[in-house]
Order: C-alpha cells, then structure tokens, then sequence
C-alpha cells in the first residue's frame, strides 16, 4: 500500500515537473524521493551481501585418521613416575642465548602454557644453583641451541654434565642448521653424531617403540611436505641413539637442480638413551614451530624428568553458547540447525564421555526472529532437556553498565523466563555477556549473580588478559570460582566457512595442531566459547568441534569428558590451588579492561605513592608531614585499621579494589593532586610487592629505614603497650633468643620482632618488582633530627608541586622530644603518646645480640644500596664502621 502511495505521488510530482509549473519545492521533494529509492536499493543490496543465502549444505569434518574408529591408544600410555623423581623438583632449567630470539620465546610459551615453572639462563653467564641440599633443583635442563651446549665453559659443562648423572635427569637439545651457506654436514664433537643441515622434509611420522609416547599418540602419517626447509637430520652409528621420528627428504631450496633426493628414511628427532655418557638426552632437528614437537616436547619433559612434569592425560571440556535466542534476524537458527545440533551433541558423546551444549540464554530475545528461526527457538526449548542451560541478563545487557538493583531486575526476568518455559538451571554457572563485569571485577554483578541464581562457577578470557591466550588463568572472587575461557575462533560474525577471517584453511590449521588443538592439549579445563549464528548459518561450531574432537583423538592419548561445571570449578582449583588467590591489575593499563569496568570508576581513585613501612621506623609522622601538603592527600582513615588501610597484605585484598578506591576521594585535578597511603605492615609481608605492583605499576614508593635493633625494641615496647600477653610475660632479650623449642606464641612473637629488620631481603624483593627509581628511601634518624630537609627530598623525588618549606610549618617540641606541626607562634601538634613513648634503655646484652643479629645482613643492605646508588644512611654507616 505505502509503496503504491509513494509511485503515485511520484507519478504526480514527475507529470508536474515535466510541465514546465515547476516551483523551487517541487524540484526539492523530487530530489528527496530519488535520494530515498537509491537509499533503498543500496542498502537492499549491502543487506544481501552481508548475509549470504544459507548452503544446502554446511562443511562437513575433513580430518582423516587412519587409527578412525580405534577409540583407544596403540600402546598403553606410558607413566614416566620412576624412584629417581623423588630427589628432583618439579621446575626446568632453559639455556638460552637470549630471552628474545624465536625459539627461546617458543620453549617458555609451551612450558608457560602448560603451567611448567621454569628458569632461563642465558648461556656464557655462571650457572644458577643446581641442588638444594641433598635434592636437584631441576628436573629436566634445555638447551634452546646445540651449539650454546657444545661450546659451554668446559668447567659449567663438566657441572651440568655431572649433575645430569648424578640426578638421573635428562637434557632436550634443539638443533638448529647452520647459516652458513655451504655446511650442510658436521659431526658434533665429542660424540658419534652427524648433523645434516638444511633438509625440507615430507611424510613425517613418529616412532611408536619409543618409551616416551605418554600423551602423544604415535601411527599417523602428516603426508607431503612440512613446512620448513632447515631441518636438520641426525645421522649415527651408536646403540645409545634410538629415532623418535621418521621423514623423507623432499625437493628444498637450498639443493643444485638436478640433484637427486635421496630416498632414505631421514631421522629428525633423536633419543640418545645414555649409553655412551649416562646422560638422556632429546635432540630436535629444528624448533617448536611444527605442532607435532609440541607433542613430543611435552612426552619428551615427561619421560627425561622420571614423569616429575607430566601433565594429566584427562581433558575437561565444556562448550558454551553464549547466546542463545540473541542474534540478527537472518543469522539465527533454524529448526534443521537445532537437529543437527542435537545429533552432532550425540556423536561428541560417543567420543567425550558426558558431552552436553552448554546453553547461555537471554530470554527477551526468544522468537525475535524470522517465522523459520522463531520455529528454531521453540525447536531449542522442545529439546531442552537434552542440553544443559545457564542464564544470562534478560536483554543480554553488559553488565558493568548497571547499578545492583538493575542487574537483579534484569536476572529475575530471564530466571522467570526460564521457569515459565521449564528450562532446567541447576548448575549455578554463569558467564557475563560481552565479558562484562567478572574481570575487572563489577561487585554488583557478583553480589547479583549470588541473590539471583546462587552462582558458585563462572568463566571469563579476560584474567588475567585476552593475550596471549596461554597465559589465562582463573581466580576465585566472593565464593565464585572463575576459570579461564578459551577461544574457538568462532565469534558472533564468523557464520560462513567462506568468509571465515583468513579462510577455511585458517580454521582448518587452528584445528590441526594450531592454536585450537594446542588449547586442547596444554588445559586440564577448557571452557569454549561460541555464539548462536555458529550453529546456524554453515554451522561452523558443529564443523569446528567435530573436527577437533577427531583430530585430538588421532593424535593424543587425551581422554575428553564433560562434568558439570560446579565440580569443574572444584576439580580446577584441587589442580591449581596456587591460582585461588587474584592478582588484581590495574584495570587502565589495559584498553579491553577499560572498555568492560564501569564508566563510574576512575584509576584515578588510586594512589600515585605508598608508604610502606616498616613498623615503628616513623611511618607516622611521615604520613602526618606528607598530608599537610597542599596538594598530597591521603585516604579516608579505615574503622579496623586507623589512618592505616592494609589492603594489599591481609584479608582486605579479597574485597577487591572497589574496596580499596572508596577510601580516596575523586581528586579535583589528576595531575596536580597526589593521592597516597601507608600502611607500615607492606614493607615485609612476601605478597605485597607482587600485589602492589600488579594494581600500582607505576606508583612511586617510599621507605624509611633505622637502624634493625632499635626497630625491634620500639616494637617490643608497641606490644607490651597494646597488653600483647607473651610481650608483657616476657623480656625483650626472652623473646629475642626463644629457641626453635620454644612455645608458638613465643616463637611467632620472636620472628614478628625480627623479620621486618632484615632489610635486604624485603626490599630486594620489592626491587624484584618496581625499578629503584621508583623507590625512594628515608634515613628514619633523619626523619626525627631533621625532617624538613627529608620533606625536601620527598618533593623532589615526587615532583610535586607546589614546593612548600617544612622548616616553616614543623617545629622541635622540647616536651614530646620530636618535632611537631607548628600551629601557631606558641602551640604545636605532636602526634599522640603512641608515638614517640618513653621507656628503658635496650639492655646491652640485647644490644649485643642484635647487633651480632643483623651484622651480615646490615653489610648485604649496605651492598644492595651501593648496588642501585641509594645514599647510606647514617645509622647504617656508624653500625658497620663499629660506631654504633
Ligand atoms: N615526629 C615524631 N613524633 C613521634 N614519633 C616519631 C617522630 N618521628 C619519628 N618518630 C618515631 O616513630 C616511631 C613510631 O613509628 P611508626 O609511626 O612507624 O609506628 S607504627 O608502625 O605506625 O605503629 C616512634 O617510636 P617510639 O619512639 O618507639 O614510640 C618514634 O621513635
């Protein structure tokens, strides 16, 4: 009808215009209605390039096996578990010749990945410690380069070589070819080996009588060509040496025409089983970009450290659909694409025990579709029994955009939704739409998901970043275990195989020992994320995970199951406990973090500098003289704690950093305004550096040092003033020499007094973390004779502005003892009795002990302050020249 009214009045205007009566408006609306049908049939035609018509029919797996249908391993896989692993840890030693070159980064990816600790040593430098009393520190060492082993300083050689014998532990030695055009032959001295270099390699295959096949799945042939052409070969005449692998020689680059290729069966990964040196060793004829070594490097790390770095064989898999209902009119699913989904999910099933499509709905989207794709949705909710579900916000809304009340409001719908349509929701996992609010952490996401849906597991890709995907991990957050979420590849765009980002042969390789095979072999758990238009349209999610599924089962020993997501949350943590705690970052130094925390939260709330202590060394005073500066601020002084806020060392990290920022205030202006705290506990707790560093990067640090002794008795004397019972049963110098059979609470008394006065180690750990520019140290002698001269340097080292003169606003007290805040002409301020008390003189026998205590530590202080060219304070100087 309207587009009948709109030729007729066209019909009119264009008769009227051919007229010659044209008036001015006439030609106006004539131009309008021209602009208006261009309009329509350009984005007509845009619309229809965007969504191709659906194919008859979808891609269909391609991965071919030749062990198809042979649901078990060839050979029992090999547990490496032998006696020898009990005198090792559990950590791998890598020669390098930089941490930067290619191959070096490849080994610490896959070692990262596979959550292996691991050192790296650039060759040529001393050699790190190798034992730890009667134990090895290290169970299997790598060479990222032949040569790098071969021309080692004959005396780190001989230590190196002996401890391998010695621990039973075995070496992995990558062999790279020459660069030099024209060697294509060497002999390795000092064994019967020879390198052929520069080989271009096909039909490669591994060796299935080795003892190291553990996850690796040996009987499969990569037919044709690998990739490179410089590999290098490995030619012997030793019963010591037993191939991993087998190739042929293919045509390569580096050959003169018309030479013939010699048809031999070529060897490119060698075992060398110890007999020529009682040393194991794994040589690879070129690095880890060949997906397969991946494979044989882990068996490899396995089988050389007695099975002390074996990853589990079993492999946890959920798929999620994140959105189920939501998607573009056009893009969703049909009836036809929900059986297949159906029989897809049957067929995992057969091959990972307890497979289910994990459902994520938002129901205000159900049947929003064309008539074809509304008949899908009902066609989901038909077989909703056969999938498991979880809930989303009802209109899939980001989260960190919402106040508590609306998220609630929100949830309750879609949970609403979910009843009235039966949807089974028992498995209290959720994850957030568009990642929003799990990490950085959105509280009023948290604290809904607890009243809406009592949400015990989520899962997000963003902890601690997107990139590099090996390096997610997962945290646990107010009763919430978050896990890492893997990426498939498949996004809410990606609906055709023929417009697939790269092509269909992109997909196909991270499906093929690329990056998706790879997820799959280094994560006990992964969680996958996926979207409704991928099991519409070519259905790439069904393409996608039955070609994976195929591929891992040909190649790996890998065992895939599903379990419901609460005891994989469960199951996670049991195999990563170390990974409960967060770390929480700095949500700005992250642009995809900026873009999920909400748009109310500002890193400006955060301090630009921390006081961290020690205790009694004049953390207060310092704090007292810092915030009658005009444009230093400090925080809002906390119930528990004072003026002291503690976030970073005990419980209060858990309650994350919204916590932490409601106790600054929004500073007027960023620049000018430095917002700071101290909390004197930081200094000495282990977990402070890391924690400060990883939310406060770039923040600037100050200490104060005095001298150990006099720190240990000022704190003594805080404790006994505080009616801590073992200090006012005890003397100092009891407390000081409790014995290791002494009671606990003597005992624990005992190191809380002493710890915090071994300088070097605590701040040697912080410089682990920050670098010394940001970190500024007080001579606390000074801060008391002198503090004006200190506040000086506190500017300076700041760069604040404006400069104010402390002389002028602090003044020596004769009463308190200690310079005070000037008021007025006859008044001061002092801090409080707290600060500053009277009491006995150290004993001079606990003098002595302490003295005797601290000697070598205050020399290794003084080392480290030379070392970073930190000025010596005074006490320090007069302690070790004896004048103290
Ligand atoms: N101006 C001024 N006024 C008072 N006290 C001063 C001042 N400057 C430094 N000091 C010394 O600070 C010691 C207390 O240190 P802290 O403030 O770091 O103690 S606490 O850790 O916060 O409890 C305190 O220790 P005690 O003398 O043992 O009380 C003082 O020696």
């Amino acid at each position: 009808m309207a587009f009948r009214r709109f030729v007729e009045r066209f019909k009119t205007y264009y008769l009227r215009a051919t007229s010659r009566h044209v008036s001015l408006s006439h030609i106006f609306i004539l131009a309008i209605c021209l602009s208006l049908v261009t309009f329509v049939i350009l984005s007509y035609r845009l619309m229809s390039l965007s969504h191709p018509t659906r194919k008859a029919n979808p891609p269909q797996p391609v991965i071919k096996c030749r062990l198809d249908g042979l649901n078990k391993p060839l050979f029992t896989p090999k547990d490496h578990h032998t006696r020898a692993s009990v005198k090792l840890g559990k950590r791998v030693l890598v020669f390098v010749e930089s941490h930067y070159t290619k191959h070096a980064k490849q080994i610490m990816a896959v070692l990262e990945a596979a959550r292996f600790e691991y050192k790296i040593e650039n060759t040529g430098k001393s050699l790190p410690a190798l034992t730890h009393f009667d134990k090895g520190r290290w169970s299997v060492i790598v060479f990222e380069n032949l040569e790098a082993y071969i021309n080692m300083d004959n005396w780190n050689r001989g230590m190196i070589d002996k401890y391998c014998q010695e621990y039973k532990v075995g070496m992995i030695i990558f062999v790279h070819s020459a660069e030099e055009y024209g060697i294509d032959r060497e002999k390795v001295p000092g064994f019967p080996l020879i390198l052929r270099y520069n080989m271009a390699l096909r039909d490669y295959r591994l060796n299935a009588f080795t003892e190291l096949w553990r996850i690796t799945r040996p009987g499969e042939t990569i037919p044709g060509p690998l990739e490179d052409d410089n590999w290098t070969v490995f030619e012997y005449n030793h019963s010591s040496y037993e191939p991993i692998s087998y190739a042929r020689a293919a045509p390569n680059q580096f050959l003169d025409p018309g030479y013939t290729i010699d048809n031999s069966t070529l060897v490119a990964a060698l075992l060398d089983r110890g007999g020529l040196d009682r040393i194991w060793r794994v040589y690879f004829g070129n690095g880890l970009s060949f997906w397969l070594h991946r494979l044989v490097f882990l068996d490899s790390l396995s089988f050389l450290s007695h099975g002390k770095l074996s990853l589990s064989l079993d492999r946890y898999i959920q798929v999620d659909v994140d959105d189920i209902f939501v998607g573009a009119v056009g893009t969703r699913m049909t009836p036809a694409d929900v059986e297949a989904m159906v029989k897809t999910q049957e067929k995992l099933q057969r091959q990972v025990e307890g497979f289910h499509f994990n459902l994520g709905f938002s129901g205000y989207f159900f049947k929003r579709g064309t008539a074809l794709e509304n008949e899908g949705d009902d066609k989901i909710l038909e077989y909703k029994n056969k999938f498991w579900w979880f809930g989303h916000m009802w209109r899939h809304e980001q989260a960190h955009k919402f106040t508590l009340e609306r998220l609630e409001q929100s949830m309750l719908r879609n949970y609403q939704f979910a009843k009235e349509h039966g949807i089974p929701i028992h498995h209290q996992y959720a994850v957030a739409p568009h990642h929003s609010g799990v990490y950085p952490v959105h509280e009023e996401l948290y604290a809904s998901w607890k009243n809406v849906w009592d949400i015990r597991v989520s899962s997000t890709e963003e902890y601690p970043k997107l990139h590099p995907a090996w390096r997610r991990r997962g945290f646990i957050h107010r009763g919430v275990m978050v896990l890492p979420r893997q990426t498939c590849g498949l996004f809410t765009h990606t609906l055709y195989i023929d417009s697939y980002p790269g092509g269909r042969e992109t997909l196909d390789n991270s499906i093929q020992g690329g990056d998706l095979f790879l997820t799959f072999l280094y994560n006990p758990i992964n969680i996958y994320m996926t979207h409704l238009g991928n099991f519409g349209n070519d259905r790439l999610a069904l393409y996608t995970f039955e070609s994976v599924i195929k591929f891992v089962q040909c190649w790996t020993n890998l065992k895939l199951k599903q379990i419901p997501p609460l005891e994989m949350g469960i199951k996670y943590f049991e195999m990563f406990p170390e990974e409960k705690d967060p770390l929480w970052q700095n949500p700005c130094s992250y642009k995809r973090h900026i873009e999920i925390w909400s748009t109310n939260k500002t890193c400006e709330r955060l301090p630009k500098f921390l006081v961290i202590g020690p205790q009694k060394t004049g953390t207060t005073a310092l704090y007292t003289f810092l915030a009658m500066h005009p444009t230093i601020i400090s925080n809002y002084d906390s119930s528990e704690t004072f003026e002291e806020v503690q976030f970073f060392n005990g419980h209060n990290y858990y309650k994350g950093i919204d916590w932490y920022m409601k106790f600054f205030p929004v500073p007027e202006n960023v620049t000018s305004e430095f917002l700071f705290e101290k909390s004197a506990t930081y200094f000495d707790n282990e977990l402070v550096p890391m924690r400060a560093h990883g939310l406060l990067p770039k923040a600037k640090l100050i200490c104060i040092l005095v001298n150990p002794a006099k720190r240990a008795y000022s704190w003594y004397q805080h404790m006994r003033a505080h009616q801590d019972p073992t200090a006012l049963n005890y003397t100092f110098y009891e407390i000081l020499t409790a014995s290791e059979t002494a009671p606990r609470k003597l005992k624990d008394i005992r190191n809380r007094c002493l710890n915090p006065g071994v300088y070097v180690q605590h701040l040697s750990h912080w410089l682990e973390y920050y670098p010394s520019r940001q970190l500024f140290i007080v001579d606390g002698e000074r801060l008391k004779s002198n503090p004006s001269s200190v506040m000086h340097n506190i500017q300076r080292f700041l760069h604040i502005e404006p400069y104010v003169d402390y002389q002028k606003l602090l003044r020596y007290d004769p009463k308190k003892g200690f310079y005070c805040q000037v008021l007025s002409n006859d008044r001061n301020k002092c801090l409080g009795r707290s600060k500053g008390r009277k009491y006995p003189a150290m004993e001079q026998k606990s003098q002595d002990f302490l003295k005797q205590y601290y000697h070598k530590n205050n020399i290794a202080l003084s080392k480290l302050l030379e070392r970073y060219k930190y000025r010596i304070p005074d006490w320090l100087q007069k302690d070790l020249s004896g004048q103290d």
